[in-house]
């Protein structure tokens, strides 16, 4: 992720939360600020119960000051002001305050739960429509932490935002008070209140820098989580169960280290302001009284507006530095979403996919995946309906990023690749693919039954899914299976051995009867009897679709009409398994050894 973030991006990171329904955290806001203030109508009722209670339990019937206030409350709606009428309205609005309090927080988690959803189910989303090309860079354990562990964070934000507003409306609200009975004291408690926030968040480390640490450790623990889990096997045959232990111990450590650190820090911003605060009262107070001789009156509203500012303003610091602490997350979660959206694969629909493939053509394709490195030189060779293709050579000449370019995960820097004589560019990326199933070398198995995993949730009919699993000779291993098609296969097929997983693959890329087929690699597990009769079975079971296969073993090809020898990304030689054997190149030097 970024790690040079600066002012101006936490500013659009705080402006785009701004913008996420800011009606409904505007009224949030003014509801629990409403909330607040029944808190203090509350307290003053306690006046005219006071009094009441000095006079044997019944109130004066000509109350001045704010049992004035209540006496006339109470005889405009035509209620008696006794004792009993006045503990009755302090209970009513004492419900009222408390229900408020309780609809606010409810709604704040409202909206701070659903502003993670919206993030969690944004980057998702752009992380499902982004190229091929941004996993090869990021790894999929930094889009993983991103997506589940840092959006988490990012919602804390608006939670914090709408805390922090409620404490600013608060403040202004006391602070106005406090002007209009004492000016000049208000102005220099305010003064002061703002040197002692800045020295306060000053002499501490910012929140920002060890909520950074907080998001990098975060990163680390993912990527040290992921390869000791899903690289499992490698960690323990190769030893280094140790070493990925201590990492991971050491990010944790870090991360545990900096979310005390931020808590500390905020926890010490509330007490040790609270301390100057109150140092300052005194300060003033003693001025007030001394050298400005204030009225009685004046002075106890004066304090009583400062004494409830101050755990406000001190409320607004430590929620500030929270903020601060949650803001990396939230600016690299907007930055993540953003990057894989800039990433996002191209979706023009110039033409529609036609309805059947009838041929497709590579015309002098280009690639490279970095600038160092030329994979493909101009490639170009054509195969039409009912053909099959072979492509073989050494590792790493370039053969799988053939496929690959025509299933569209990549594009070409130079070239045309078509279908039907149309740029496949030019289609709709999704629709183009349903044209083609591709069985990889190491498919992806999901955590899920065998039906699933052949069918991809289809509705099929079971004797579809026979047969495909008959042709893919999954029948094989299938009455070993405890559960038949409904066994789950375990984390990434972990139940099965490689060529049952590559068997399973090919079922459904069978399934998903496609206009071209692609093999890469996709039988290399399995003993040369059974590849030999899948690829019979294939070529027997359907002579329409096109088939480009892939392979090292040059038996699974032989069969092929055309076989394509790369070299170092260029083609180099073209021909049937025979007239390849007779030409003596490359091709013939290959089969002689494996034969
Ligand atoms: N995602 C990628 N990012 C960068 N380079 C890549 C990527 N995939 C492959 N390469 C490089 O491109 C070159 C061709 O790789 P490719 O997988 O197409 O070869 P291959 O002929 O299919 O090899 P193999 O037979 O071993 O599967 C190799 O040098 C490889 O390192």
């Amino acid at each position: 992720m970024n790690e040079n973030i600066t002012r101006k991006d936490k500013l659009v990171a705080l402006s785009k939360v701004a913008q996420y329904r800011p009606g409904f955290t505007a009224f949030i806001v003014v509801f629990s600020v409403f909330a607040t203030l029944l808190e203090a109508i509350g307290l003053t009722f306690l006046l005219p119960i006071i009094e009441a209670a000095q006079e044997g339990g019944i109130p004066s019937d000509n109350p001045a000051g704010i049992a004035g206030f209540f006496f006339a409350l109470y005889s405009f709606l035509g209620v008696p002001f006794t004792l009993e009428y006045l503990i009755l309205g302090l209970s009513g609005v004492m419900i009222i305050r408390y229900s408020s309090t309780f609809g606010a927080k409810w709604l704040a988690v409202i909206l701070s739960k659903d502003y993670e959803r919206n993030m969690k189910t944004r980057s998702f989303e752009a992380a499902l429509e982004a190229q091929i090309s941004y996993y090869d860079d990021k790894g999929s354990d930094e889009i993983l932490n991103a997506i589940i562990t840092q959006t988490r964070y990012a919602g804390r934000v608006i939670n914090g935002i709408v805390k922090l507003l409620q404490q600013i409306l608060l403040s202004l609200m006391y602070v106005s008070v406090a002007l209009i009975v004492a000016p000049w004291l208000t102005i220099s408690g305010a003064v002061l209140l703002g040197g002692i926030s800045y020295f306060v968040q000053n002499i501490l480390e910012p929140g920002y820098a060890v909520g950074d640490r907080v998001a990098n450790a975060n990163e680390r623990i993912q990527q040290k989580t992921q390869a000791g889990t899903q690289g499992i096997r490698e960690v323990k045959l190769f030893g280094v169960v140790d070493d990925i232990y201590s990492e991971f111990r050491k990010s944790v450590d870090t991360y545990t280290d900096s979310g005390i650190s931020l808590n500390r820090n905020e926890a010490a911003i509330t007490s040790f302001y609270q301390l100057l605060v109150a140092l300052m009262l005194f300060g003033l107070l003693y001025v007030a009284i001394s050298v400005l001789s204030l009225p009685i009156a004046t002075l106890g509203v004066f304090l009583f507006a400062m004494f409830r500012l101050a755990p406000r303003v001190s409320n607004m610091n430590s929620r500030f530095y929270n903020i601060n602490g949650n803001l990396p997350h939230l600016v690299r979660t907007q930055q993540f979403i953003e990057h894989l959206r800039e990433r996002k694969e191209d979706r023009q629909k110039d033409h529609l996919v036609p309805d059947t493939i009838t041929s497709i053509a590579f015309e002098d394709v280009s690639f490279s995946y970095t600038d160092d490195e030329q994979v493909l030189n101009s490639i170009s060779f054509e195969a039409h309906r009912g053909e099959f293709v072979g492509f073989v050579g050494q590792s790493g000449a370039g053969k799988s990023t053939i496929v690959s370019l025509l299933a569209r995960m990549y594009d070409p820097d130079s070239g045309e690749i078509l279908a039907n004589g149309i740029p496949v560019g030019e289609f709709d990326v999704r629709d183009w693919r349903k044209k083609i199933a591709m069985v990889r070398q190491d498919p992806f198995i999901f955590n899920d039954t065998l039906w699933y995993n052949i069918t991809m949730g289809a509705v099929v009919q079971k004797s579809e899914v026979r047969d495909v699993a008959e042709i893919a000779k999954v029948t094989e291993f299938l009455p070993d299976l405890p559960d038949g098609f409904d066994t789950v296969l375990g984390d990434d097929g972990v139940k099965l051995s490689g060529g049952q997983r590559q068997r399973v693959a090919l079922a459904r890329a069978l399934l998903a009867d496609s206009d071209v087929l692609i093999l890469d690699e996709a039988t290399s597990d399995l003993d040369s009897n059974l590849e030999q009769q899948i690829h019979a079975a294939i070529e027997e079971l359907d002579d329409d679709r096109i088939i480009i296969a892939i392979a090292h073993r040059l038996s699974t090809v032989q069969g092929a009409d055309c076989i394509y020898t790369i070299e170092q990304g260029e083609i180099t030689e073209t021909g049937t398994h025979q007239e390849l054997v007779d030409k003596g190149g490359k091709y013939a030097e290959l089969y002689a050894i494996q034969t």
